[in-house]
Order: structure tokens, then C-alpha cells, then sequence
């Protein structure tokens, strides 16, 4: 299903858990600031709406996407998270940048998935234009950081088990 199908800011608060006593992790990307500001509101906006604690919401920037790997790293590295997310936009360029940055991007936080006990989660844009990205943070196809905030709270519970 395509996202313009499906609201990315559509969630059902009595299907998740509260998330109380879970700490996050969350790394932004400075690159399109305006896109992954948008995200991080919308991710730390569902968090809070699902009980977790502002203070328990961490949050580190990096210059650009391709540094979210390192940055996320460092977070399973250095702190006591039961999840990190990863925030970031890319958007088509002139050339093939595009392409090896959002693979790049991809396979590090898979790799971070199988090297550490703690989920990271995938909310990076890759999008061909503005307006799609804008429309994923906060417009008219919701937001996706309010889905990757789902998703960890989802995912942390089910690491509970
Ligand atoms: N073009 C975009 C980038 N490019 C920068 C890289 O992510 C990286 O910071 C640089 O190659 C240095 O290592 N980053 C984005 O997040 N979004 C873009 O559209
Ligand atoms: C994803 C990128 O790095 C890209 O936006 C850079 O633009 P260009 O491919 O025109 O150099």
C-alpha cells in the first residue's frame, strides 16, 4: 500500500502500549531541516501522547543522513535506551549522490539492527521532490515520524517479551 493510502499520523491509542517507563534515543539529521524538524515534532508528539516521559526522550543531531549511522552507534554505545530512532530526508539530486546515500543510509541501520539488542528505527524520507517530503512530515500524507514513534513503542514491548 502506497502511503498516499494510508495516513501516516493514523494510530489507535488503545492498540499501543504506555510507554512510561521506555527511554528513546532519537538522531536528526540537519540536512533539510525543515522536513526533519517536522518529523522529530510529530515523533516526539506520539511518544509523549503515548505516555512516554519527556525526559526519557533524548535527542542528537548529525550534519546529514549518512551520519545518522554513526550518531545511532553511538547511542546504543553510550546510553540505556530501550529504542533509537533515526530522523532524516533525502531528496533526488541532479546526480547519483541520492541513490548511494539512501542505500548507505539503509543498510547501516539494518546492520545496526543485527548488532544490537535495542531496535532502531527506520524514519528517513527518501523522497524525489520537496513537496512529497513535506507532505510525509506533517502535510497531507501525515507524519511519518508520528509512525516511527509507533513503531518503536510496538518494538520495545515486543523486546520485552
Ligand atoms: N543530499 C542530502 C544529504 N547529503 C549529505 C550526506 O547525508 C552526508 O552528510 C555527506 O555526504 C557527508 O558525509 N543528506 C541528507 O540527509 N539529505 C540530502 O538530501
Ligand atoms: C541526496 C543528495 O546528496 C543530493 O540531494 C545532492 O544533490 P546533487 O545530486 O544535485 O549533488
Amino acid at each position: 500500500m502506497a502511503t498516499e493510502n494510508k495516513n501516516l499520523s493514523n494510530y489507535d491509542k488503545n492498540t499501543i502500549p504506555n510507554a512510561k517507563d521506555f527511554r528513546f534515543g532519537i538522531v536528526v539529521s540537519e540536512w533539510n531541516e525543515q522536513v526533519t524538524e517536522g518529523l522529530y515534532n510529530g515523533a516526539f508528539a506520539a511518544l509523549t501522547d503515548c505516555g512516554a516521559l519527556p525526559e526519557n526522550i533524548i535527542r542528537w543531531n548529525v550534519p546529514g543522513s549518512f551520519e545518522l549511522i554513526f550518531g545511532a552507534r553511538q547511542m546504543h554505545e553510550k546510553l540505556e535506551l530501550d529504542a533509537v530512532i533515526v530522523i532524516g530526508c533525502v531528496i533526488k539530486g541532479e546526480t547519483m549522490h541520492f541513490e548511494f546515500v539512501c542505500e548507505g543510509v539503509t543498510q547501516g541501520m539494518k546492520d545496526l539492527n543485527l548488532l544490537y539488542d535495542v531496535p532502531t528505527i527506520f524514519c528517513v524520507l527518501t523522497d524525489n521532490n520537496m513537496q512529497q517530503s513535506l507532505d510525509r512530515s506533517g502535510g497531507k500524507h501525515g507524519n511519518k515520524g508520528v509512525e516511527a514513534a509507533i513503531a518503536a513503542i510496538k518494538m520495545v514491548e515486543l523486546n520485552r517479551k
